[in-house]
């Protein structure tokens, strides 16, 4: 049932509409490089596909998942010699967020001088997966899950069509049926489509009804569309929990969502976030932990996985809290975007050349490992305009209390000081 024209295409109007760009890009027969984002069963694929057929280009799949670098060169060297004959290639790669660095970078270059359109497919947030250098290249459309009038068409198309979908068998789908395959698919039409076909199975007398639905789909229908508010909301009411230092709610917060269709691996790094802005320095094995969790995931597959993340999130309920390195993180962004840029200070300069030398860079700098407890005190390390400015206020929780107690040790040092710069 794989859409052969943009017209079967159904959903995704707010890229694909009358009038807007990649329609008009796709009629014209152009395309530039881009990074189709958007939960499964979306159309990411077969986006890429039509776009290929309508710029009559060659296209280069490459799965992220079972090619390597060797096989990036390979299909580079193939377009790079397509390009002499004017032979547009598209480089198609599914689940592109799965590639490397390495890999990434070996395409990179071909995307840049365009040997290659670029497009990639992925269920993740690009700006999290991908290289800078990349994602600075590539136009990113969100394609949003299919919502439930789009789906009621490519139902009625799957159900007539004679040649690809199933109108020999002259079905017809119940009222309840119908709305609870809608349910049932979360906006995802491969799931659609397997349901469909599934529940076509059981029907009898070509009639296709409600207990016909639930057989096939063999579970509770999922209560939330993940793009939606309530995925949010679920997500929201972890992130508080964990917080909170709550564990019982945590976990059952998780479990909604994973009960609900949601991705364990967005809660782990929702997690990892958490570990950062809320736990901080008061216990960093947290962030290590939830990393580990992270890790685990995609080591052992779902069913481990998932408890290993449960694990951090307990962990992180119960952790020592502190959001003084977040604040004092923004307060400096803050600095920054308001002050001037002040100069480096000549002493904290470096002086690779003896003409720099002579300008006075790094003159006068203590190197600290050399004086009493590694501690040039007394010293000063800010432009002189902000020499009394302190960002971090470390609180005295968790680990963050021996911080603490350092700062204020050398805080006395630089107090009784009789060398000091400022
Ligand atoms: N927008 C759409 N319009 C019509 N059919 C669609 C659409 N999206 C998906 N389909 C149907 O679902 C099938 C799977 O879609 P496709 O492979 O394009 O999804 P995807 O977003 O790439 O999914 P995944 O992320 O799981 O790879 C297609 O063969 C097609 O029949």
């Amino acid at each position: 049932m794989r859409p052969q024209s943009v017209d079967e295409y159904v959903g995704q109007e707010h890229i694909l509409g009358e009038g807007k760009p990649l329609r008009k890009m796709l009629l014209a027969g152009q395309c530039h490089s881009m990074v189709l984002w958007g939960p499964p069963g979306t159309g990411k694929t077969t986006l890429a596909q039509l776009i290929a057929q309508y710029s009559d280009a060659n296209v280069i799949q490459l799965s992220a998942v079972t090619s390597g670098v060797k096989e990036v060169r390979a299909a580079m060297d193939k377009a790079t010699q397509d390009a002499r004959y004017q032979q547009r290639t598209i480089l198609f790669i599914d689940e592109i967020h799965r590639f490397n660095k390495s890999q990434q970078d070996a395409f990179l270059p071909f995307v840049e001088d365009g040997t290659v359109t670029l497009i990639g497919a992925t269920t993740e947030n690009p700006s999290f997966e991908l290289n800078k250098a990349l994602l600075s290249r590539v136009r990113v459309y969100i394609l949003q899950s299919l919502s439930e009038q789009a789906l009621a068409g490519l139902l009625n198309r799957a159900l007539s069509d004679t040649e690809k979908g199933l109108g020999e068998l002259t079905l017809s789908l119940q009222e309840d049926a119908q709305a609870a395959l809608l349910v049932a698919c979360a906006g995802d039409a491969r799931r659609l489509l397997f349901y469909l076909e599934l529940a076509a199975d059981f029907a009898e007398n070509n009639v296709i009804s409600l207990s016909d639905v639930e057989s096939a789909v063999g579970q509770k229908i999922a209560a939330y569309d993940k793009q939606g508010d309530a995925f949010y909301d679920l997500i929201s009411a972890f992130h508080k929990s964990v917080r909170g230092s709550d564990p019982d709610a945590a976990l059952y917060w998780y479990a909604r969502i994973l009960n609900g269709g949601g991705d364990a691996l967005y809660v782990a790094r929702r997690l990892l976030a958490i570990a950062s802005e809320d736990i901080g320095n008061a216990d960093p094995r947290a962030m290590q932990l939830s990393l580990n969790a992270w890790d685990t995931f995609h080591r052992v597959g779902p069913a481990e996985g998932e408890r290993a993340i449960a694990q951090a999130a307990v962990y992180c309920a119960l952790a020592a809290k502190s959001n003084a390195v977040y604040k004092a993180f923004n307060e400096a962004k803050a600095m920054v975007a308001k002050a001037p840029d002040y100069p480096v200070p000549n002493h904290l300069r470096n002086a690779p050349t003896s003409l720099m030398k002579e300008q006075g860079f790094g003159k006068g700098y203590r190197y600290a490992h050399d004086e009493p407890n590694a501690f040039a005190a007394g010293e000063c390390y800010l432009p002189p305009e902000l020499v009394q400015t302190r960002f971090y206020q470390p609180n005295e929780r968790g680990l963050e209390k021996a911080l603490k107690a350092k700062r204020d040790f050398l805080d006395e040092l630089n107090r009784g000081s009789t060398n000091k710069r400022c």
